[in-house]
């Protein structure tokens, strides 16, 4: 069966060999040297992380494969400034344009307007992918387990490292986690909806958040909406979330939104 994950890594193929043809890794790498140096996301997530309240990072979707249309016409400057200003520790934004309706034009015009580190939320299958998110600001990157083989999710890993990026290593079930422990980021992702299956489930991080070891950062992803979702997955010892959807579609009370999960202490 193909699944919406599958669809996605197949198109991305076609978009990296067009990178290729404007671009060679050589050019890019010497854009990516060149550009600002990149601000501590996994630093911006444990000072907060190391209070009593919760490091947010908040996301830019506009739309996906699993909810369709989120909020079109959303302006993701906007609503950036209103993640920053309910005291998000850092930012997601999906660059992804035919399944999120990203781009990288959201991402330059969000870096100009916050001062948050920002996470490049993409579908990387190539270091070009990964130096290109260096040129353009990214102070992290995603690598999915469930997509990349170990050798390809390692060379991702060690070049964002070099540029002195972050890397948010997602899993989503015990292999995927073990793997993800090989690689040398202490940022482990606990994607709580399985991308080939698109059914969202808070226990997927309950049952791993015991497996990931105390010198590595969970942070728990995807269908978090509530203070109760969060009490739960503080119970487990989760600090650090990524909230996509239920952020964005929160209109005039996104701001209180932030402010109310980032201070929810479960108490
Ligand atoms: O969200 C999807 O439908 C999706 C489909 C295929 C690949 C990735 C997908 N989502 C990426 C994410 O991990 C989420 O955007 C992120 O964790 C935030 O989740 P949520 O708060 O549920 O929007």
């Amino acid at each position: 069966m193909t699944t919406a994950l599958d669809r996605i890594i197949d198109y991305k193929r076609g978009e990296v060999a067009d990178l290729k043809q404007q671009s060679s890794f050589a050019d890019m790498d010497a854009k990516a040297r060149a550009a600002a140096p990149a601000r501590g996301f996994a630093a911006a997530l444990s000072a907060v992380a190391d209070t009593d309240q919760n490091a947010l990072i908040c996301e830019l979707k506009r739309k996906s494969p699993s909810a369709g249309e989120i909020l079109p016409g959303a302006n993701p400057v906007e609503i950036a400034k209103e993640y920053e200003s309910g005291g998000a520790a850092c930012l997601s934004v999906l660059t992804d344009g035919p399944s999120f309706g990203g781009s990288l034009e959201d991402f330059e015009a969000i870096r100009k307007v916050v001062s948050i580190p920002m996470l490049r939320k993409d579908f990387m299958i190539d270091p070009i992918q990964v130096a290109e998110a260096r040129a353009w600001g990214a102070d992290c990157v995603l690598v999915i387990m469930a997509s990349l083989d170990d050798g390809l999710a390692a060379d991702l890993t060690h070049c964002a490292m070099d540029y002195g990026m972050d890397v948010l290593v997602e899993t989503h079930n015990e292999a995927e986690l073990e793997r993800a422990l090989r690689l040398p980021s202490p940022l482990i992702g606990i994607n709580n909806r399985d991308l080939k299956r698109m059914v969202t489930d808070l226990s997927t991080t309950e049952r791993l958040a015991p497996l990931v070891p105390g010198d590595r950062h969970l942070v728990a992803e995807s269908g978090i909406s509530t203070p109760d979702h969060i009490a739960r997955l503080r119970k487990c010892g989760a600090r650090r979330y990524l909230i996509g959807e239920s952020l964005m579609k929160r209109g005039a009370l996104r701001e209180a939104a932030v402010v109310e999960l980032r201070t929810t202490n479960g108490n």
